[in-house]
């Protein structure tokens, strides 16, 4: 890995290109674009070889990861394919390090990482399609350019508040991007994301300025960790930034629906008054919930990590973030410095937040 760190990108370009030309027939289960899609791989094989020592971690990671796969079409006799390729890659930009004993370990490792990959798939084929449709039913633009979308599912979609699903609008097809789900798990079955169009952006622009309702879109599974944790009493100290309130909003609901009462602090941070565009949803939430307090933070005045200095102690609480990498990476570290522990702190992968902007 140290060797093809920095020609990552010859390395990537040649993989896909080794793997276009000896099988064309996998071209269309990829994106007309590709750009996005080379750096995915790549941090995908980082992401493996950075936790190949905890086992627990890289078998999570890679069983995700197989489950994932089901929405782009890839079956087992796919994986042989990619890995032919890779190795082929590979072994031509550490052509200095490679040797036949460097060889065999890849092949070892890849298949062992495919064969994770296939069995969870292959379970999870047992209960669960491969992706849902879902039905826009209302599309409410709160800002030039943040919508809340509603959308229902063609089958039960079942998942945790906290986590996220990836979503492919038709206007882009097979371009998938991570949306956190903006309400806790609802009797009527629909399911709501807060999306903000950036500059460049494509499925973000095409679900604010173009979906309406009777359009149909296509969910993956649902993913994340950033649950909570019923079993215990401890308070939550949420820090959500711009359209990162969504899941945090989703947390609230869910600590409501438990009807456990634990103090939840929600700090929500925005850049200005005008872009805290789910404020009345927040303070409604805090009128009926005395256990819930909401404290808006514009950044003139102050940034998210520092306000929440100044309110604790925190000791007794578990930490959720959610919201642009830089705020998560510098909310870590504040959260950090007051005293609560990393394992008491959850958030979603930045890795996957990179890709959820677009
Ligand atoms: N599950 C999650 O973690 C979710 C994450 N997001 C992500 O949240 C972001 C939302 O974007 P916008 O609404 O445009 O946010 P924004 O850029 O308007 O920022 C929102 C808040 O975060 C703070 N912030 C931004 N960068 C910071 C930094 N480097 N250090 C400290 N504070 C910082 C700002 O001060 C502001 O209070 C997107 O990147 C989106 O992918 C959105 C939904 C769910």
């Amino acid at each position: 890995m140290a060797e093809i760190g920095p020609v990552a990108d010859k390395v990537t370009s040649y993989f896909y290109a080794l793997l276009f030309t000896r099988h064309p027939d996998l071209r269309g289960l990829f994106p007309a674009a590709m750009d996005t899609q080379r750096d995915r791989l790549l941090k995908a094989l980082l992401t493996a070889a950075e936790h190949i020592d905890q086992a627990d971690v890289l078998v999570a990671y890679l069983r995700n990861l197989g489950r994932g796969h089901r929405k782009y079409g890839t079956q087992a006799e796919h994986y042989p394919a990619v890995g032919e390729c890779l190795i082929g890659a590979l072994s031509r930009y550490a052509g200095a390090v490679w040797d036949d004993e460097t060889e065999a370990a890849w092949v070892r490792t890849y298949t062992t990482i495919s064969q994770v990959m296939i069995d969870a798939a292959a379970e999870d084929e047992l209960r669960a399609p491969a992706w849902w449709y879902a039905e826009v039913v209302s599309h409410d633009l709160r800002t030039p350019d943040i919508a809340v979308v509603t959308v229902r599912p063609d089958q039960p979609y079942p998942f945790l508040a906290g986590q996220y699903t990836s979503l492919e609008t038709p206007w882009w097809p097979r371009i998938w991007r991570h949306y956190s789900f903006a309400s806790a798990p609802r009797s009527d079955g629909l399911l709501s994301f807060h999306v903000k169009a950036i500059p460049a952006g494509w499925v973000s622009n095409a679900l604010v300025h173009r979906a309406r309702p009777g359009d149909v879109v296509r969910l993956g599974p649902p993913a994340g960790s950033m649950t909570v944790d019923h079993s215990t009493s401890s308070g939550l100290l949420c820090l959500g930034g711009g359209t990162g309130i969504a899941p945090i909003k989703a947390l609230v609901e869910d600590v409501a629906e438990h009807g456990r009462r634990r103090p939840v602090e929600v700090f929500y941070g925005a850049r200005t008054d005008h872009d805290l565009y789910d404020i009345d949803t927040m303070l409604r939430l805090q009128q009926t919930h005395p256990w819930l307090a909401v404290r808006p933070i514009v950044d003139n005045r102050a940034q998210l990590p520092d306000a929440v200095r100044e309110y604790g102690p925190w000791n007794e609480y578990d930490a959720y973030l959610s919201g642009p990498p830089g705020m998560i990476r510098s909310g870590v570290d504040a959260l950090r410095d007051v005293g609560i522990p990393a394992g008491r702190i959850r958030h979603d992968a930045v890795e996957e937040l990179v890709a959820a902007g677009d």
